[in-house]
């Protein structure tokens, strides 16, 4: 017998929409353009040719619509990975739950999911505006490992050597390393884009390395963090939402990535308040390939 999804385990608002996103089925489309700040959205959606709809719950804000003729949204899932597990499960539940009979679709529907942030640099050669893919991202988050199936996505090398390198906390959630989609990352990364490996901290301050009133646990971890090679990579820039979104993006059949453009580097302690102009070229690029 086909099993039926609870209303306890996915709560649909009385007007037929998801609990988080107060979005209905019908809204959604196959190409999604993920941001971290609600006002980014309008943004984005100021290059769409029309818009169809403007959502707003909570951090939640959502505008769907046409980006040359074709069906795009834009949904901004505010600040750290906790939130990358509601959008992701409710984009998922929107596009393969049969909302009426609360049964998953036989037939799975497959997004497209890029996430356009911003982010802090870990190699000193990274200038500030650039944009940074995350070709490999390392969750510091540890939502990944709560699902079944962690291991057979992860890049359990890389995620050892790292471990080691670093001298890991136990303390700490076990790191996770996830790639993005690949033929994603083919069609939305130019010359113009840094291919990168990206840490999602769980926290802008203390998991970052920052240190303001608070002693950290280990002032050197940056540094470690910086150092570290494998195969070729190096860690390039933290922010705090690529690898729960790539992982839950594999683990579910979804195509994910994330580019961000580099507002701080923490290695030369410089930074630009006035990142927006960057961001902005930053979406007309990822638009115009995606
Ligand atoms: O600019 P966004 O997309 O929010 O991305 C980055 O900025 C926020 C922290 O300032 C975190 O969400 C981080 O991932
Ligand atoms: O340093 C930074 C800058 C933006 N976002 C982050 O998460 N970290």
């Amino acid at each position: 017998m086909a099993k039926i999804i609870p209303p306890s385990e996915l709560i649909i608002n009385p007007d037929g929409s998801v609990f988080h996103l107060h979005l209905t089925p019908s809204q959604l489309t196959d190409r999604i353009i993920l941001v971290g700040d609600p006002a980014r959205v309008d943004m984005v959606a100021s290059f769409f040719d029309t818009i169809d709809y403007d959502v707003q719950s909570r951090e939640f804000h959502t505008i769907g619509g046409t980006y040359r003729g074709k069906p795009i949204m834009c949904l901004s899932h505010g600040i750290g990975p906790d939130n990358i597990d509601i959008v992701i499960n409710e984009l998922d539940a929107l596009a393969n739950i049969d909302f009426n009979t609360r049964e998953v679709r036989d037939n799975l529907r497959r997004l497209t999911m890029v996430r356009i942030g911003t982010s802090g640099a870990l190699q000193p050669e990274l200038k500030l505006g650039t944009p940074v893919i995350a070709e490999k991202s390392i969750g510091f988050d540890g939502v990944l490992n709560y699902y079944a199936g962690r291991n057979e996505v992860a890049d359990l090398e890389f995620e050892h050597a790292f471990c080691e390198a670093v001298g890991w906390n136990p303390l700490w959630a076990k790191p996770y390393v996830v790639n993005a989609d690949e033929e994603l990352v083919n069609q939305i990364g130019g010359d113009d884009m840094v291919r990168g490996n990206t840490i999602s901290a769980v926290g802008f301050y203390g998991p970052q390395g920052r240190e303001l009133r608070l002693p950290l646990a280990n002032p050197q971890l940056n540094r470690l963090i910086e150092e570290f090679r494998f195969n070729g990579r190096k860690v390039t820039n933290y922010e705090m939402e690529s690898a729960p979104l790539q992982g839950l993006g594999k683990l579910m059949g979804h195509r994910a990535m994330t580019v961000c453009s580099i507002i701080a580097n923490r290695m030369n302690s410089d930074a630009n308040p006035n990142y927006k102009t960057a961001v902005r070229d930053l979406i007309a690029t990822v638009l115009e390939r995606i």
